[in-house]
């Protein structure tokens, strides 16, 4: 069987064989096939050394290589947790504002169904700090092999049956179990636990790599994006939870916000909710007890966790029936706020959601994406994703096509926060209308007091909160990116030097993601039902636009129908901003130009730099020779002084200290190299 696709410089060598030495076909195959078969061994020991770069020790390589054997031990896993959460009690964690989980005093309360729903049994328990995190030694963050509590738990009764499935398949040594190219049946290949996303989507005879990477990441997507089922699992969540609410304090409603309201949610994604009075004197000690005795009455609150003196004043739980951890807040209106800006950014951004599940999906995968550890909220993964797309100067310019260069896009977005982000003077400032880098010198309020290297983001709702401030661990989050780059950009090399017949079966993403949950299906059916968190939240947007006076309390639940509500029509397409033309889907099958260097343009030509509309690549990349120096379009790498920078990423991002030519090699060499 011809090989399909093979390397570039493999199919080179089999035609100037065929030439030269009159050989048959056979034979140039074979020996074509040797070729890339060498130069693939030789990419991939290049890819390995350069793995050295996550572990000193290389044990890496070890680890990463067990990678798709690992199974995971049930018993051995949050043992701690999971006893303590036998227990089924209520325990109140008492956090002074301060940043690290050391510092919280954890004081267990036993369980106690006193009717008068106050905590009254109160004990103090030994004080400790959240579960141990194996990432905290700073040595191996790198790690797969951990994986996210929710998704255990979830998959836990799967693992057997993947397990089955796969029958410990090896991707690696496919050529041995399969010699006979014919004989590899995609039913054979059934089920990866790490990468299942790739179960029947094959996409290995792509051209371009980084197309490849693209099309995974889509199907990513689609694995991961919430099925009918399940959207109606959390709706039905939500309304119990808010009849309950009703029924302690009847002045009162509970609005969703955080991922369920911006459909930014992954399947083990917790829900966020907000009570609101009309008397606003919800939010204190008594009623953060009242309300978790009263759902635990109900039955409607397992896990139950009041945290009543952090900033921010929640109880948490799990509601039993779907397993759904929820965590509610008092008396405020900024979550309900943000969901409504999220939501037009998703609107307004082509690829903002893939980027921020891939990179949600890729922390949580390595337990960098809980605050409480130091980790990046998914709050902080939403404005550092949509920071990057609105500043990308390809992006900007509508020079790409963001929805067909998702791979390159994601490679750019670990460089940028993996090597090349100045976190010692960069704030990111993102506003309901785009986003733009500040100095940290001229906003102390979001600089941390004990250390210059820390992430700062400025909250759209408010200018002086830094919203990653609990994100301590930005160290390992940093290297967690910038190994992602080079696993990403090393993979991509391997297989774009492999031969069709060992490319198929291969993930390109599943060398920094995985997913070890529930087998799920590739159905996203976001549109065949109502999500009720985004609906009720534009309804209280709505009829907050008609009150006068700043009341916290607005119901969104008059005349609420308890059953789902089925939609029949599609929705509506979405409507293309003409003054945003940056991802215009090409029109009757027009088919989108792929440039040499992989990435696909938003047009068939660059736009013109006279174009007024449309603000010239040259000019935003800083390449534009002719270019004087009183710019008056917007540059969002020369806006940043050069010390605002890592002192690594300088000779690079200094644009304007060096000539033209430096400068458009650097950004081409971006995509060529894939
Ligand atoms: N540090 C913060 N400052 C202000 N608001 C915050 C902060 N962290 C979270 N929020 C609010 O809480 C909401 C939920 O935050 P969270 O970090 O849980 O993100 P999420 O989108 O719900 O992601 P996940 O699916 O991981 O839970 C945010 O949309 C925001 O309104
Ligand atoms: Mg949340």
């Amino acid at each position: 069987m011809e090989p399909r696709n093979m390397s570039s410089s493999g199919l080179r060598a089999s035609r100037y064989n065929n030439k030269t030495s009159g050989r048959t076909n056979k034979e140039a195959l074979k020996e074509s096939q040797k070729r890339a078969k060498r130069l693939r061994k030789s990419s991939l020991s290049k890819a390995q050394r350069n793995f050295a770069v996550f572990n000193k020790d290389n044990k890496h390589l070890n680890k990463y290589e067990n990678l798709e054997l690992e199974k995971i031990d049930p018993d051995q896993d949050n043992n701690g947790e999971d006893e303590r959460l036998k227990k089924n009690q209520i325990v109140l964690i008492q956090d002074d504002g301060c940043d690290t989980p050391q510092q919280l005093d954890v004081v267990e309360i036993s369980d106690s169904d006193s009717e008068d729903g106050e905590a009254q049994d109160q004990q103090e328990a030994s004080s400790g700090g959240p579960a141990f995190n194996a990432l905290d030694d700073n040595r191996d963050y790198i790690s797969l092999s951990m994986s996210s509590d929710s998704e255990d738990s979830a998959g836990s009764g799967e693992e057997d049956e993947s397990a089955q499935l796969s029958g410990n398949y090896d991707y690696d040594n496919y050529d041995d179990e399969y010699p006979n190219q014919d004989e590899k049946t995609t039913s054979k290949r059934t089920f990866n636990s790490d990468y299942p996303w790739i179960l029947n989507h094959d996409h290995s005879k792509q051209r371009e790599i980084a197309d490849w990477l693209t099309l995974e990441i889509k199907d990513f997507v689609a694995y991961i994006s919430p099925s009918q089922e399940e959207i109606t699992i959390r709706n039905a969540t939500i309304s119990k939870i808010r009849s309950a609410v009703k029924a302690l304090w009847p002045d009162s409603d509970l609005h969703v916000f955080g991922s369920f309201a911006t459909d930014l949610y992954l399947p083990g994604s917790d829900i966020d909710c907000v009570v609101n009075s009309s008397a606003g004197d919800k939010e204190n000690r008594n009623c953060l007890y009242s309300l978790a005795s009263f759902l635990k009455r109900r039955k409607l609150a397992t896990q139950v966790e009041v945290i009543a003196k952090a900033r921010v004043p929640i109880i948490k739980f799990v509601e039993p029936e779907s397993q759904i951890h929820i965590d509610v807040s008092f008396e405020r209106i900024n979550g309900l706020e943000a969901a409504k800006v999220i939501r037009g950014w998703l609107n307004e951004t082509a690829g903002l959601r893939e980027l921020v599940l891939i990179v949600k999906q890729f922390l949580s995968a390595r337990r960098l994406n809980n605050v409480h550890t130091g980790g990046l909220g998914g709050f902080s993964i939403i404005c550092l994703v949509y920071a990057f797309l609105q500043l990308h100067p390809r992006v900007l310019s509508a020079d790409i096509n963001t929805k067909e260069n998702l791979g390159i896009l994601l490679i750019d977005l670990f460089e940028l926060y993996g090597k090349n982000f100045g976190y010692d003077h960069v704030a990111v400032s993102v506003q309901s209308d785009g986003a733009s880098y500040l100095s940290k010198d001229k906003y102390p309020s979001l600089q941390n007091p004990r250390t210059s290297f820390s992430l700062a983001i400025q909250d759209p709702g408010d200018p002086d909160n830094n919203i990653s401030r609990g994100s301590f661990n930005i160290r390992d989050i940093k290297k967690a990116f910038a190994g992602a780059f080079d696993l990403l950009t090393n993979r991509c090399f391997e297989l774009d030097t492999a031969t069709f017949k060992d490319r198929v079966g291969k993930s390109i993403l599943g060398n920094v993601i995985k997913y070890r949950g529930k087998q799920r299906d590739f159905k996203d059916e976001r549109s065949l039902v109502i999500n009720k968190a985004i609906a009720e939240n534009e309804l209280y947007h709505r009829k907050r636009g008609r009150i006068v006076h700043n009341e916290v309390y607005t119901d969104v639940s008059d005349g609420e129908k308890e059953q789902d509500i089925y939609v029949v029509e599609k929705p509506a397409k979405k409507k293309q901003k003409k003054s945003k033309p940056r991802d215009k889907e090409p029109s009757n099958g027009e088919k989108s130009i792929g440039s040499s260097n992989g990435l696909k343009h938003a047009k068939s030509s660059r736009p013109k730099s006279t174009n007024s509309g449309s603000k010239s690549v040259e000019r935003l990349m800083g390449l534009d020779a002719t270019d004087d120096g009183d710019d008056d379009g917007y540059d969002p790498l020369n806006e940043v002084p050069a010390t605002m920078l890592d002192d690594d990423s300088k000779p690079d991002i200094r644009m304007k200290s060096v000539d033209a030519q430096t400068r458009r090699d650097y950004w081409l060499s971006k995509g060529q190299a894939l």
